[in-house]
C-alpha cells in the first residue's frame, strides 16, 4: 500500500512552549517495502509514525495511504482505518502482564475484520509452543515476537514499528529484523522501522532521515542486504 505525504505540519503546544515537531515533511513510500527512519533524538520520527498510523492528527499538510486520505476521515473513520490497515510494535513491547501470549495476541486479532489464523502466526513468529506463558516467563527478544504477533494477526498493510530492536541484544535483534523481512516478503506488508541504529538503514529498500522536524534526505538502496550483516551500533 502506497504511502503518500505532502508538506505535513505537526506543532505541539506544551504550556508555552510551541514545538514543531513536523515541518513541511513530504515522502513517498511505494508499497510492500521495508523503510527505515532515521535521525537524532526529537527529531521527529515518532511524529511521522504517529500521524501516519493515525494515532495522532496533524495540522496542515496531507497523507494519502493507499486511496484513503487521512485527514479527510472523521475520527470513527481514522480508528476504523488503524484497526485494520496499521499494526504497531514499540521498543517495550506493551504486552499485558495478566494475560498469556495467545490472549495477548488475541486483542489484536479481535481488533480486526480480517484476522489471520492464531496458530498460523504463533508458528510464525516461533511461539506457538509458548502460547500459554505469561509475559514474564519470556525472554525480551520473545516478547517482541508476540508483540510482532500481536500486530500480524490483523493482518496490517502495513507495519510501524518504533526502535523494534532497541531493549534487546545484537542477536536477538537481527532475529527480530529476520522476522520483520519475512513478514515483508511473504504477507506484502510494508514496514517502516524507527531505529537510532544506522547499520539497519543497510537492509532497508528506502532509507529517509530526519533533522529538526524537516525530512532532509530520502534514499534507496539498490540491494539490501540481509539483517544477519547488519552493522549492530
Ligand atoms: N505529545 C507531545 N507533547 C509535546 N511535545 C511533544 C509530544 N510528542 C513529541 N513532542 C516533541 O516533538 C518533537 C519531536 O518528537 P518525536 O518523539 O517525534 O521525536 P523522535 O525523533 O521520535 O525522538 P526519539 O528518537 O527521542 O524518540 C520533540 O521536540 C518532542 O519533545
Amino acid at each position: 500500500m502506497m504511502i503518500f505525504a505532502n508538506k505535513v505540519n505537526k506543532t505541539y503546544e506544551s504550556g508555552e512552549i510551541t514545538v514543531q515537531a513536523l515541518k513541511q515533511a513530504s515522502l513517498t513510500i511505494p508499497g510492500q517495502k521495508i523503510v527505515t527512519i532515521l535521525g537524532p533524538s526529537g527529531s521527529g520520527k515518532s511524529t511521522l509514525l504517529n500521524v501516519i498510523g493515525g494515532i495522532d492528527r496533524y495540522d496542515s499538510g496531507s497523507i494519502t495511504i493507499g486511496d484513503q486520505v487521512l485527514e479527510k476521515l472523521k475520527d470513527r473513520q481514522l480508528t476504523e482505518y488503524r484497526r485494520n490497515f496499521v499494526g504497531f510494535i514499540f521498543q517495550q513491547y506493551n504486552l499485558i502482564p495478566t494475560l498469556t501470549v495467545e490472549e495477548n495476541v488475541e486483542v489484536g486479532r479481535e481488533l480486526s475484520k480480517q484476522p489471520l489464523e492464531m496458530k498460523d502466526i504463533l508458528l510464525k513468529v516461533g511461539m506457538w509452543d509458548k502460547k500459554d506463558k505469561f509475559p514474564y516467563q519470556l525472554s525480551g527478544g520473545e516478547q517482541q515476537r508476540v508483540a510482532i504477533a500481536r500486530a500480524l494477526i490483523k493482518n496490517p498493510q502495513i507495519l510501524l514499528c518504533d526502535e523494534p530492536t532497541g531493549a534487546l541484544d545484537e542477536e536477538t535483534g537481527k532475529n527480530i529484523l529476520r522476522l520483520l523481512k519475512y513478514v515483508n516478503e511473504n504477507y506484502g506488508t510494508t514496514v517502516l522501522i524507527i531505529t537510532h541504529n544506522q547499520g539497519i538503514g543497510e537492509m532497508a529498500h528506502t532509507v529517509i532521515r530526519m533533522s529538526s522536524g524537516e525530512i532532509v534526505d530520502t534514499y534507496q538502496n539498490e540491494q539490501p542486504i540481509d539483517p544477519e550483516k547488519v552493522t549492530w551500533s
